[in-house]
């Protein structure tokens, strides 16, 4: 009830981790929620499975299916030549307006005005074979060309997210708990910090959210910087 009305906001307010990072909490309602994890069972039933990437030969825990290009460590490219060769699905308009609308509400509308993210990476957290959840180790965005910011979206179960610095993957860092609904954005000064998640919360997701029980779902956009195709032209 104190969640329906949004109470648990008055103890988490925006914040600004690091110059260029914000977190904003509940940006997303439950039924904006629900809606985007039934568009990722859609994404994740195909032209290209969501899939776990392989980093040096090891797979990563996470699940990802990725939309207008596809991520491989370390590029992008329109075919996921690393799972079975089919092209990506597009990047729905919608979820370009809906980044824009994240850094407006992080940022301002002028920084919002010019921002066209071209790639989306949906990762899903589950259970893994030991019966722990998946988690993410401390990285750099930086396959991307573009420095524009990159807008995450958290549905699910409450992750430990740890946003650190620039130069090194260890201290200095700041802990987040990102809940379902929350927003996270990071740009400017901020764009290449290391980040990672070492713990979700199995069992945290929220009644209504539409994952209850089924781990975390995590949506990054991000403008890659590449040639986008012309319209009916084949994509490099
Ligand atoms: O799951 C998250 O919150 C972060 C995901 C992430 O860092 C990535 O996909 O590069
Ligand atoms: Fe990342």
């Amino acid at each position: 009830m104190t969640e329906l009305f949004g109470d648990d906001l008055l103890a988490r307010p925006r914040r600004e981790v690091a110059p260029g990072a914000v977190h904003v909490p509940g940006w997303l309602t439950l039924e904006q929620q629900a809606w985007i994890v039934e568009r990722f069972r859609e994404w994740a039933a195909g032209p290209v499975p969501a899939r776990a990437a392989r980093i040096g030969g090891h797979p990563m825990s996470v699940r990802t299916v990725c939309l207008g290009w596809h991520w491989q460590p370390y590029r992008y490219t329109r075919e996921a030549t690393d799972v079975n060769g089919a092209r990506v699905l597009p990047l729905p308009e919608w979820l370009v307006r809906l980044g824009r609308k994240a850094v407006a509400e992080a940022y301002d509308g002028a920084a919002a005005a010019g921002y066209v993210p071209d790639a989306a990476l949906a990762n899903h957290y589950g259970t893994i074979g030991d019966g722990t959840m998946a988690k993410m180790g401390m990285h750099q965005d930086k396959d991307e060309i573009s420095r524009e910011p990159v807008v995450s979206l958290s549905i699910g179960d409450t992750c430990l997210f740890r946003f650190g610095n620039t130069e090194t993957r260890t201290r200095p860092y700041t802990d987040v708990e990102l809940r379902s609904g929350d927003l996270f954005v990071f740009g400017g000064p901020s764009r290449l910090a290391y980040h990672g998640v070492p713990k979700v919360f199995p069992g945290t997701a929220p009644e209504g959210c539409g994952l209850e029980g089924r781990g975390r779902i995590n949506i990054t956009l991000r403008a890659t910087g590449l040639d986008a195709p012309e319209a009916g032209e084949d994509a490099p």
